[in-house]
C-alpha cells in the first residue's frame, strides 16, 4: 500500500476553455492562486469537472503537464485522472501524468464494457497501477456516472491486497454507511477523499481527512470552516453552514447544474474566465447567470467567504 495521506480540500478543477472551445492554460497560474485563497490544498485534474473524457489524449497529457507545473509550490498534491475506455490509453496517460511528476494518480473504471466483478476491476486496476509503481493509485468511485457499482469496502480489501502502490479511493457517492465501513476497516493505513460536496460533513464525522469537490473551486472557505467545526467536534455549527452549502447546491440544480453552469458560477464568483464547456449541454446566457446570482444573494452566499 502506498498511502497519499491527502487532507483537506481538493478541487477539482474546471479545464478554461476559450470561445472555441480551445484549452486555455494562460489563466492556470492566476487559477491556482485563486484556489489557494479559497484554502485548497490540492487539485484532482481531469475529472468530471475538467470534462477529462471530452478531452482528446494529447490535451489530457497536456493538462497533466500544465496543472503539475501551475502547482509547484503552491499546492499540496496534483493529482491526475487518467481513466477512459481504453486500458492502453490510460497505461499511456498514467505513465505521462508519473513521468511529469503528478503526486497521485486516480483511475476511473472502464465504463463501457463494464468488469462483472471485483476480481476483474481489480485485474484492470493493477495493470494501470504497475505503470506507476512509485506513484500513490487511487480508485474513482462515482457510480452515477460510470454504471460500476461494487461494494467499495470488498474493492479496497482487494486491491489492497494486490497492488502494492495502492493509495485509496475517490468516493464520489452519496452512500455514507458504505464510507463509513470503508472509513472505519481502511481509514488508517488509506486515503478515502469523500466528494459529495452536499454532506462533506458527514463524511468527516465518519473520518474523511479529504474532500474532492467541484464547488470547492469557488466555495473553499465556507467547506473550510464546515472541515475546522468538524475537526473540533462543534456539530452544530458544521451542520449550520453545511445547511446553507445544501442550500446553495440547491439554487444551482433548480437551474439544472452541470458543468456549463458551474463554470458560469465559476467565473461570476472568481473573476476568472472558465469559458463554454465542451459536452453537449445549454449554452449559460448572461441573463441565467444573473438570476443565478440574485437567487444565491437570497441566501446569503456573499457573505460565506468572510
Ligand atoms: C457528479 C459530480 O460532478 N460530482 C462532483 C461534486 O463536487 C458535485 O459537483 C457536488 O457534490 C454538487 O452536487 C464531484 O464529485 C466531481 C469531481 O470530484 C470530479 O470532477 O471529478
Amino acid at each position: 500500500m502506498k498511502n497519499p495521506n491527502l487532507k483537506g480540500l481538493i478541487a477539482a478543477p474546471f479545464s478554461p476553455m476559450l470561445e472555441n472551445g480551445d484549452l486555455n492554460f494562460a489563466i492556470l497560474d492566476d487559477y491556482v492562486d485563486y484556489l489557494v485563497t479559497q484554502g485548497v490544498c490540492s487539485v484532482y485534474v481531469n475529472g468530471t469537472t475538467g470534462e477529462g473524457l471530452s478531452l482528446s489524449f494529447e490535451e489530457r497529457k497536456l493538462a497533466a503537464e500544465k496543472w503539475v507545473q501551475a502547482g509547484k509550490g503552491k499546492l499540496k498534491s496534483v493529482i491526475i485522472q487518467v481513466g477512459s475506455c481504453s486500458l492502453r490509453d490510460t497505461k499511456a496517460l498514467a505513465k505521462h501524468a508519473a513521468a511529469k511528476g503528478a503526486d497521485v494518480i486516480a483511475t476511473l473504471p472502464p465504463f463501457f464494457f463494464k468488469p462483472k466483478t471485483i476480481g476483474l476491476l481489480v485485474d484492470y486496476l493493477a495493470e494501470v497501477a504497475a505503470e506507476v509503481p512509485d506513484v500513490p493509485f487511487m480508485y474513482y468511485h462515482i457510480p452515477e456516472m460510470t454504471g460500476v457499482h461494487f461494494d467499495m469496502a470488498k474493492l479496497m480489501k482487494e486491491a489492497a491486497d494486490r497492488i502494492p502502490n495502492f493509495g485509496g479511493l475517490k468516493f464520489t457517492s452519496l452512500d455514507l454507511s458504505e464510507f463509513g465501513r470503508c472509513s472505519e476497516l481502511f481509514g488508517d493505513q488509506l486515503t478515502i477523499c469523500y466528494s459529495k460536496d452536499e454532506q462533506v460533513s458527514g463524511a468527516y464525522m465518519l473520518g474523511a481527512t479529504a474532500a474532492v469537490g467541484s464547488t470547492y473551486n469557488y466555495c473553499g472557505k465556507l467547506n473550510n470552516k464546515i472541515i475546522d467545526a468538524c475537526m473540533n467536534g462543534d456539530f452544530k455549527t458544521a451542520g449550520k453552514l453545511q445547511k446553507k452549502v445544501t442550500l446553495f447546491i440547491g439554487v444551482l440544480l433548480d437551474y439544472g447544474l452541470d458543468v456549463a453552469i458551474n463554470k458560469a458560477v465559476m467565473t461570476k464568483l472568481s473573476g476568472l474566465d472558465m469559458g463554454p464547456s465542451r459536452l453537449p449541454l445549454a449554452p449559460v446566457s448572461a441573463q441565467t447567470v444573473e438570476n443565478i446570482t440574485k437567487d444565491l444573494k437570497k441566501i446569503e452566499f456573499f457573505d460565506w467567504g468572510q
